[in-house]
């Protein structure tokens, strides 16, 4: 961690000019992404173990478009697995509330439902990955990052990432979850007030949805995120599709991605997940290998 710290903060207009496209086609299933430099036999269970430094925590991201629900689960499985939630979006934000020097454009950026330059983002990062070595962290989950081509070449360059899990929900069902979502400004924590049922249509099966509600002490405390409006989140799906969606392929062609569609809310959603990644029995395995 301290390594890729560094590694963006001195070496990034180095790897920028460097970055490059790749171009290959290939396509893996989900039960052939196992992060290559495992034991074999293994499942994604285990962290990596022939880092020089004896071992190596999971390193994964999180892809999916705004509102699909990437901060809840990357949230879940950072608790579960025990490696820090990096979310881009949150630094960002921290740093738009800070009246830093950087606040004012951060925020008409934003708000405009643009992406940030990759200079902030790297420093952003950098900057939060040395403060959680500090703390002793390792490995992590990123969440919103990388969300552009140029990005996740720069990310290759510095580290090796496990797997990428590409979180999927239909278009009409993302706009309704992005406008029903609240902030306790207290305690941070995301709620949605949506009640989705979606007919099926267009090929998507129906879903449906229960509103994620406040406990009593947050719900006088709720704001809405300034770029959570209509036309702002529209611009925000056009740009992941223009932008991010081309990171899908790139991870894609190296085997790495695992799409995940998913089924309903949290209650539905959840073990699923964890089935998909082999992990639905986690605790246990841990308990049984210690
Ligand atoms: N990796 C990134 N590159 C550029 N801008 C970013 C990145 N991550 C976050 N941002 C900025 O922060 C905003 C909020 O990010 P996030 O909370 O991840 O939103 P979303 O709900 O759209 O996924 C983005 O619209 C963008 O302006």
């Amino acid at each position: 961690m301290a390594a890729l710290a560094r590694l963006f903060k001195t070496q990034f207009p180095f790897l920028l000019r460097r970055s490059l496209s790749t171009t290959t086609t290939t396509t893996a299933t989900v039960s052939e992404i196992q992060p290559q430099r495992q034991r074999p036999n293994s499942s994604i269970l285990f962290p990596l173990t022939d880092d020089p430094k004896g071992c190596r925590n999971f390193q994964w991201v999180f892809l999916g478009c705004p509102g699909v629900g990437k901060g809840t689960y990357a949230g879940r499985l950072s608790s579960l697995l025990g490696v820090p939630h990096i979310a881009t979006g949150d630094l960002v934000r921290e740093e738009l509330s800070s009246s830093g020097p950087l606040s004012h454009q951060l925020e008409e950026i934003v708000n405009q439902g643009k992406l940030v330059s990759d200079e902030i983002i790297f420093n952003l990062l950098s900057k939060r990955l040395e403060a959680g070595e500090s703390k002793g962290e390792s490995g992590f989950i990123l969440d919103g990052f990388p969300r552009t081509i140029r990005q996740s070449e720069i990310l290759d360059e510095a580290t090796e990432i496990d797997l990428v899990i590409n979180l999927k929900l239909r278009e009409d069902v993302l706009i309704e979850k992005c406008l029903g979502r609240r902030i306790c400004s207290e305690c941070g924590k995301s709620f949605n007030l949506a009640s989705i049922n979606a007919k099926a249509e267009n090929g998507y099966p129906e879903i449906t949805m229960a509103p994620l509600l406040p406990p009593p002490q947050c719900s006088s405390k709720l704001i809405t995120r300034a770029d959570d409006t209509e036309p702002v989140v529209r611009e925000r799906l056009r740009i992941y599709k223009e932008q991010s969606e081309p990171v899908e392929d790139y991870y894609r062609n190296q085997g790495k991605l695992m799409e995940f569609d998913l089924p309903g809310g949290i209650p539905e959603s959840w073990p699923k997940l964890l089935e998909a990644l082999n992990l639905d029995d986690y605790g246990d395995k841990r308990s049984a290998a210690a």
